[in-house]
Formats: structure tokens, sequence, C-alpha cells
């Protein structure tokens, strides 16, 4: 999450987005089809029949914490209204960016983002985990966005950073207004075990990332996708969809439910790390943004986060024998490096990283929910249509060793040929006789060094009953 810039040298081997004035129709490499997204079913839109919608909350309301403890629980997400953030700013903010977007092309490369990096303009950070590619562009800022403000606009960058500061700014204050509401709601209170969240010798201990998005008019909305399902990296996050609809998030049950657009309002999403603060009492929130054919989109997210050194883990109030802590604690850091490496692995969906961390406390009880997002429900469906997945060759007909099936020595990092003599004895895996007196300095022995064994001498060698009748 290193913020630094470098300048670009060389084409990038990394998609940047399109040149979305000069397409008139989808390019195939921006088809989503359906059957891509697991948990893309229609959305059903009903809750016991009434349309399901994300809560509205009114920050100064009396019942606000309540109201906000179960929209956290239920839906990991709502839209905030009475947040003191005056209009003037978001319509400033929105002619800032919609004139960065507005820019051509190859000057907006100018900033380009690289991959390892969160600042600067350039496709969704997700698209690295997909094949079909996002029809929406993003920038992302840290604080002053000067330095690439003045790339963009030599002369004239000083009230775009002004403004996006200012956001900034309100956006930082809202957050810790917010995440005290929702840990309040939950009976706790700054000074309960939150370090991360506290100044420290007057530092501040959370780190802030701001990104404006723009889903420009799409020739072909339905089988286009804006920003694919995911659960953000964060404690909260901060959604402005600027009176624009496209915003979804997902509920089980309700299946896909859009964010309505009220001007003026905000959207609150639950992130992975307040998940695991909360000890799993407030969820993230699966989400993606749709785009259309009529008007060009645009929104912000600003993502709270605690510093990535800092050590997350359940909070010690919300732990007890009754309440044992679901997940292990993890830096900002190593959640967001276990989440690439999962993605990257399995293509899998985006809330396998919490699934891999509640595993590693508490192998037995997975959250339905959970299991539910991943499909990994054991379940055994009947197989109704090809499968888009590898299934085993037919062995016993194939006399070559298929391309397919080759495997070079380079894809294995450690897999270096058996030299197979350990202080020139040849080594072999121990053999031992379960019987012997020395049984258990030897398996001590053999799980420390080799971690394996073979075992004789283990119980009477029961025959199958055709061999007892021979
Ligand atoms: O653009 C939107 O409406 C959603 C943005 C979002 O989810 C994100 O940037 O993580
Ligand atoms: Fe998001």
């Amino acid at each position: 999450m290193n913020p630094t810039m470098e300048t670009q040298t060389q084409a990038p081997n990394y998609p940047l987005p399109l040149d979305f004035d000069n397409v008139s129709t989808l390019p195939n490499s921006y088809v989503w089809s359906t059957t891509t997204l697991p948990s893309d079913d229609p959305c059903h839109c009903t809750i016991n029949d009434r349309k399901a919608s994300l809560p509205i909350i009114d920050i100064g309301d009396p019942s606000t914490y309540d109201l906000v403890r179960l929209a956290c629980e239920k839906w990991g997400a709502f839209q905030v209204i009475n947040h003191g953030v005056p209009l003037s700013l978001f319509h400033e903010t929105e002619f800032q960016t919609r004139r960065l977007f507005s820019l051509p092309t190859e000057q907006k490369l100018l900033v380009a983002r690289l991959p390892s990096k969160v600042v600067g303009y350039g496709s969704a950070r997700i698209q690295a985990f997909y094949t079909e590619l996002m029809w929406s562009e993003g920038f992302g800022m840290m604080g002053s966005p000067v330095e690439h403000a003045r790339k963009l606009w030599p002369q004239d960058h000083a009230k775009f950073c002004e403004v996006m500061e200012q956001w900034q700014a309100e956006m930082k204050t809202l957050c810790n207004k917010i995440v005290g509401i929702m840990l309040g709601s939950l009976g706790l209170t700054h000074e309960d075990d939150m370090n991360w969240f506290q100044p420290q010798n007057g530092s501040d201990q959370t780190q802030c990332l701001f990104h404006l998005n723009s889903y420009p008019v799409c020739p072909d909305p339905d089988r286009a996708m804006g920003l694919a399902p995911h659960t953000d990296t964060s404690l909260i996050t901060v959604v402005n969809q600027f009176n624009t609809g496209g915003l979804q998030v997902y509920q089980d049950g309700a299946g896909w439910v859009p964010v309505e657009p009220i001007e003026g309002a905000l959207v609150v999403n639950v992130g992975d790390l307040m998940q695991i603060i909360s000890n799993g009492k407030f969820k993230s929130v699966l989400h993606r943004a749709l785009v259309n054919s009529t008007c060009h989109r645009l929104a912000t997210a600003f993502f709270l986060m605690p510093s990535s050194n800092a050590e997350v883990s359940p909070l010690r109030k919300l732990v007890d024998s009754a309440h044992p802590p679901l997940y292990r604690p993890v830096t900002g850091r190593e959640y967001f490096q276990l989440k690439t490496k999962f993605k990257q692995d399995n293509h899998c969906e985006t809330r396998l990283s919490i699934y891999v961390i509640f595993l590693q406390n508490n192998p037995h009880s997975l959250p339905n929910s959970h299991l539910l997002i991943f499909h990994m429900n054991p379940t055994m469906e009947t197989q109704t249509q090809a499968p888009n997945y590898p299934l085993p060759l037919d062995f016993d007909n194939v006399s070559t060793l298929p391309d397919s099936y080759a495997w070079s020595t380079t894809t294995l990092p450690s897999d270096d040929p058996c030299h197979c003599t350990i202080n020139d004895r040849k080594a072999s895996l121990p053999i031992i006789d379960i019987g012997d007196p020395s049984t258990y300095d030897l398996v001590r022995l053999a799980c420390e060094k080799w971690g394996a064994f073979q075992v004789i001498n283990h119980g009477p060698l029961r025959l199958a009953p055709s061999a007892h009748r021979a």
C-alpha cells in the first residue's frame, strides 16, 4: 500500500482502462457471462414479501445506535443522512471528479497507477482477479493528490487538490464518528482495546485511501460489469454515488439489492477488518456496481483502515467462553496479502480470505453465509450441464502424455532432482515397528525430521471375505 509514485517508462503488462469515448459496441473482452459470478442470481428483492431496501439512518436520531447495530448485523451496510457534510461540497467533489475523468485518455495515462500501488489512474484493483474486463476507471489518492494533479493540470490543479483534501477531511471525521457508533452499539468505548484506533504520540494510527470511480455510458450495460462483486478490505468504507444508482448489495435470501440513490446520502459499508474486530457480529457486505446506457456514473469511496502494521483481532470485550474468538490476530498488511493470494490461486469469491482466517481458529463451525457465498456447501447437486472445471482424464484410453499434463520443472520452486542421500547414505523414510520398545523415540525422531514414517506390525492383516473362502 505504499503510495510512492513511480514514473511510467514502458508499456504496462496489466490492463489499463479502455478509451471509453471511442467505442460504440461492447468489446468481447468486456462481456460478463452470468455463470462467471457464482452468487449472481437474479434479484428477488423481497424479504417476507416486502421489497428489500438498505436501511437509511439519520445520524442525529436518538435510536441511531440500535439502528446502526441492526443494519450492520443484517446488511453489513446502510445509508446515512443528516451527517453534516455540506451539499455544496458534494457538488464541488462531483464537478472535480467529472473534470478529471473527462480528460483525454493519453493525459490520464500520464498518472497511470502501477499494479503494486494504490494511487493514480487505472482500472479497478480487483481487475487482476478476473479475465473479463470491467467497464470502469478509477483514480486513487492517500491525502494530497498534488503530485499527480500537477501532471494533469500543470497550471490549474489547486482547486482539484483543495476539494479532494476537503472531502477526505470530512470523510475522516465522519468515519471516526461512525466507527464510534458501531462499536458503541456493541457496548464498547474508544478506551476498550482499540490501540490502533487511538492517535498515539500525536500520530494517527489509522490510514485512509480515497478513490474516485467512473463508469462511462455503456453501449450494452446488461452484459457488462462496472465493478465485480467484492467486499472491502477496510474497517468501513463510505461511498458517495452522487445520486446515480448502480451500487448493489448482496443479501442472503434477497439476492442483489439496488442501493437507492438519494441526494446527499452516503453509503457505509462494513469492511472485512470490522468483521474481524467485531468477532463476526457485523458482516462485511458483498457489493458490486452496474453500469447504464444513459449517463456517465461517478462515485467516490473512502476506505478507513488501521495502519498496515497494526494487529487487528476480535476485541477482548466481545470474546468470552460463550463467544470464542472467530478470527486469529492479523495485521492489515497480512490480511491484504492473504486475500490477494487466495484470489490469485483459486479465482474464488472475495470473502474467501475471511473464511481462511476463520478456519485457522475454528475449523468445525463455518458460518452459513460464507458457505453460501463461496459455494463451498458440501451438498451434492446433480450435474445438469457440462461443468466448466476440469474433470479427470479417461486414463485407460491414452497412450501418450497429453501436453496439458506435462509439468515443467520450473513450475514447482522446490522441485529439484532427488539426490536421495544424506551424509553419503541413501536416504529413506523410517520404518517403525509399532511393537518395538523404542517406538516412542523412533516416532518422535521421525516426526521431527521427516514429518512421516512407515508403520509395520500395526495389527492383524484383515483379509477380504473371498480370500478367507480361498
Ligand atoms: O462505485 C461504487 O458505487 C462502489 C465503489 C466500491 O465499492 C469500491 O470502490 O470499493
Ligand atoms: Fe467496494
